[in-house]
């Protein structure tokens, strides 16, 4: 089985993959966690030596490797930014969308600094505007819709695997 979840910045796809991915007994993959292993410094670190660019190669290098992964996904929020990442997120066999208003996700980003996140760094307003442009390209690749707006971990993840159990039907 393969489970990919894709969202904006401070949706939970890290949180609720790891979560999920024990709870279906399966695999864990979160793709920033792999791609700071593997470029050995933090992203916001790539981001001002190389720039943005350098690590949506080093991300869509990764996906592509993980089209045959079996388990659960959680990728970075950028991911469906780039076409050639739209063409191989349709590929897997289930993409969840993890949604949450803008209000919720900006104070989940806040209170969560340490994990930099280079391009949360600048002005709110650029931030909304990237949440409501970059929601287009997270429907276009999902399966189906999540909502993780103010419930709990153990709701939100019992609410993902009823949905994929009646996609099996
Ligand atoms: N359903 C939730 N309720 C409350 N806090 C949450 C929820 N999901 C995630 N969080 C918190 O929000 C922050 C961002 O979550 P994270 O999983 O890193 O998001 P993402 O990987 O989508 O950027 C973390 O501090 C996490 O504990
Ligand atoms: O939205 C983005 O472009 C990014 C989101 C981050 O992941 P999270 O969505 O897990 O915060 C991380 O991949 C990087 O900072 C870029
Ligand atoms: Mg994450």
């Amino acid at each position: 089985m393969q489970v990919v979840l894709v969202g904006f910045m401070g949706v939970g796809k890290t949180t609720i993959g790891r979560i999920l991915a024990k709870e279906l007994g399966l695999p864990f993959m979160d793709m920033d966690r792999e791609l700071v292993n593997r470029i050995g410094m933090p992203i916001k670190d790539l981001f001002e030596q190389s720039g943005e660019e350098a690590f949506r190669l080093e991300e869509t290098k990764l996906l592509a490797e993980l089209r045959s992964y079996e388990g659960v996904i959680s990728t970075g929020g950028g991911i469906a930014t780039r076409p050639e990442n739209v063409e191989l997120l349709l590929q897997f066999e289930t993409v969840v969308f993890l949604h949450a208003s803008f209000s919720v996700v900006n104070y989940r980003i806040n209170k969560n600094k340490r994990r930099a996140r280079p391009l949360a760094e600048g002005d709110v307003g650029e931030l909304k505007k990237l949440f409501f442009d970059r929601k287009v390209s997270y429907e276009k690749v999902a399966t189906f819709r999540q909502n993780t707006n103010h419930k709990p971990l153990k709701k939100i993840t019992a609410e993902i695997r009823e949905k994929l159990q009646g996609q099996e039907c």
